[in-house]
């Protein structure tokens, strides 16, 4: 799914109402019935609605969504919130088709001593400001805010488009808005609701489709992608029926020291899972035993260095013809580490799955970068992103500096996160759709490692592999997470629910070919 800018989103709308064609108050009353009815699926008609509605477009959808839940049975209040003098065309129309009816009640509030008093499980609508939000908010609506935020007990905030006073495509991280519960936002995700600045403020995005027309969002040109399982599917390569294990190809995992065996064992064990024709543990031999006990299906290929691998380098000299490396799970920062992971990264020529502290390694001597293959996978997580380039400002400006660093290097790199942020060589950003805060537990990126050098090793491209992987290893995570609980769950029921997902992919892939 593309992730368009307010100004997209402005003229898609002018292009649907031009092209359906439909009058612009039309296309609001689709919208506004899509969250009408969203509110009535999820809230019985006994609970009381006030909604506070904003004087341009969006507070034209909050005017709209009143009267369709008052036509309903619901008890609704209605605050316009005058934060400016005049009223766009749409919300005029919809405040004259409000009034229409009986005994409807809207208020104008113009100071939050005016505000209407919120009861004890009210859905609160915020149709304040949406895309068109172009500033950070000041003044008293600030207290508006506040005020809103600071809810009756167990009521429900529910922001339409945008939580008010959030930017689409700007940092408002450090501006008044209203935290949602969930927001109910058109046709598709906002780069907004992508960042982890934000995350406390729109709650559970909810994506509502109104119809926008599907010539403009065909061809609408974005750096921004959703990764929904309609992409995933399309990237899935069915195994044939004449294949071998030569077929897909021998991986190795380079991971592992004294006291952090477990990541060797995840990464190399998820390689297996995830499709690897052979996978060879490359590891110090303290852990030999461990790796051949746990993991018999894995060859095991020991450096001689004993509590720390100090002949990486050495690899190559083995005649192994390796389809895909993944390095750094476990492998410490012993000086003879950095070392031979220095010499070993100058003799790669295909592309390799970076992660951890061989992240740092490079971090520490950035003039390695010259010598990472094209299209290689970096795995960073925030910190070790900052490590690697740098501090940013906020976190739009991270994104900035994700895509350019992939341009620059020419490389894929994914930032972990909730949405996880996958950069391309082309500029691109796709953040992924799958995970839960259950993965944040030690070995989580290990399973990720692995995952991307078994994808690699059976013949994806770099670009598929990055996002079927980031794909999976979330989804294998809701897995867990589903049948473990979010506490309970480890690193390795992720690998454990891989073949649900594998299966679940397979399946719909196969159904969408017939
Ligand atoms: N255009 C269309 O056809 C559709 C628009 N829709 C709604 O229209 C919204 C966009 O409407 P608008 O473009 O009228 O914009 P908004 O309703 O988001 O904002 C209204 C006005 O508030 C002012 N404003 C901006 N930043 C402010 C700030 N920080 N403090 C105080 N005032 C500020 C600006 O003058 C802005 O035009 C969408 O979010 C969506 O809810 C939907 O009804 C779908 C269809
Ligand atoms: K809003």
């Amino acid at each position: 799914m593309k992730i368009l800018t307010a100004s997209q989103i402005r003229e898609a709308d002018a292009y649907t109402i031009a092209n359906e064609p439909i009058p612009g108050i039309d296309l609001m009353e689709r919208a506004s019935r899509a969250c009408a009815n969203w509110i009535q699926t999820h809230y019985p008609p006994g609970q009381p609605v006030i909604v506070f509605a904003g004087k341009g477009n969006n507070g034209g959808d909050g005017l709209a969504i009143a009267r369709i839940l008052l036509e309903a049975g619901y008890r609704v209040h209605v605050a316009i919130i005058q934060h400016m003098e005049h009223a766009s065309e749409d919300h005029i129309m919809n405040l004259t088709r409000l009034k229409a009816l009986v005994n409807s009640p809207v208020q104008v509030v113009h100071a939050v001593n005016e505000m209407p008093a919120i009861p004890a499980g009210a859905i609160i609508i915020d149709a304040i400001l949406g895309t068109g939000t172009n500033r950070p908010v000041s003044g008293w609506l600030t207290n508006v805010f506040h005020y809103i935020n600071n809810k009756a007990k167990n009521s429900t905030i529910v922001s339409i488009d945008m939580p008010s006073g959030l930017m689409a495509d700007r940092s408002t991280k450090n501006a008044p808005s209203v935290h949602a519960d969930f927001t109910l936002s058109f046709e598709c995700y906002k780069l907004a609701f992508m960042l982890p600045e934000n995350a406390d403020r729109v709650g559970t995005p909810v994506i509502l489709p109104i119809g926008l027309h599907k010539d403009y969002m065909q061809h609408v040109s974005t750096n921004f992608h959703f990764v929904d399982r309609s992409i995933i599917d399309t990237l899935y390569l069915p195994r044939s029926p004449f294949s071998h294990k030569g077929t897909y190809g021998h991986a190795c995992i380079i991971a592992g020291s004294y006291g952090k065996m477990g990541a060797a064992v995840l990464a190399t064990r998820s390689c297996l899972r995830s499709g690897a024709g052979l996978v060879s543990a490359y590891v110090p031999t303290c852990g030999y035993t461990i790796l051949q006990e746990s993991i018999p299906e894995a060859m095991c290929i020991t450096d001689p260095a004993g509590e720390f691998s100090g002949s990486i380098h050495d690899l190559d000299q083995l005649g192994i013809t390796f389809k895909a490396i993944g390095i750094g799970p476990g492998i410490g920062m012993h000086p003879s580490t950095v070392k031979s992971f220095e010499r070993w990264i100058t003799l790669q020529r295909q592309p390799v799955v970076i992660d951890a502290d061989a992240l740092n390694i490079i971090a520490g001597n950035p003039s390695l970068v010259q010598f990472i293959p094209a299209h290689s996978i970096l795995t960073p997580h925030p910190k070790e992103f900052e490590r690697l380039f740098g501090k940013t400002t906020d976190e739009f400006e991270r994104l900035g500096l994700l895509s350019a660093k992939a341009v620059a290097w020419n490389i894929y790199i994914l930032l972990k996160g909730r949405f996880s942020a996958i950069a391309c060589p082309d500029g691109s950003i796709f953040f992924n759709s799958t995970g839960n805060p259950g993965m944040a537990t030690g070995g989580s990126g290990d399973v990720l490692t692995g995952i991307l050098t078994g994808l690699l090793s059976q013949g994806y491209q770099p670009k598929a592999a990055v996002l079927l992987g980031a794909y999976v290893h979330g989804a294998a995570g809701d897995a867990a997470s589903a049948h473990y609980s979010q506490e309970a769950m480890s690193a390795g029921d992720i690998i454990g629910h891989l073949g649900d997902v594998f299966l679940s992919i397979r399946e719909s892939a196969s159904t969408n070919k017939l």
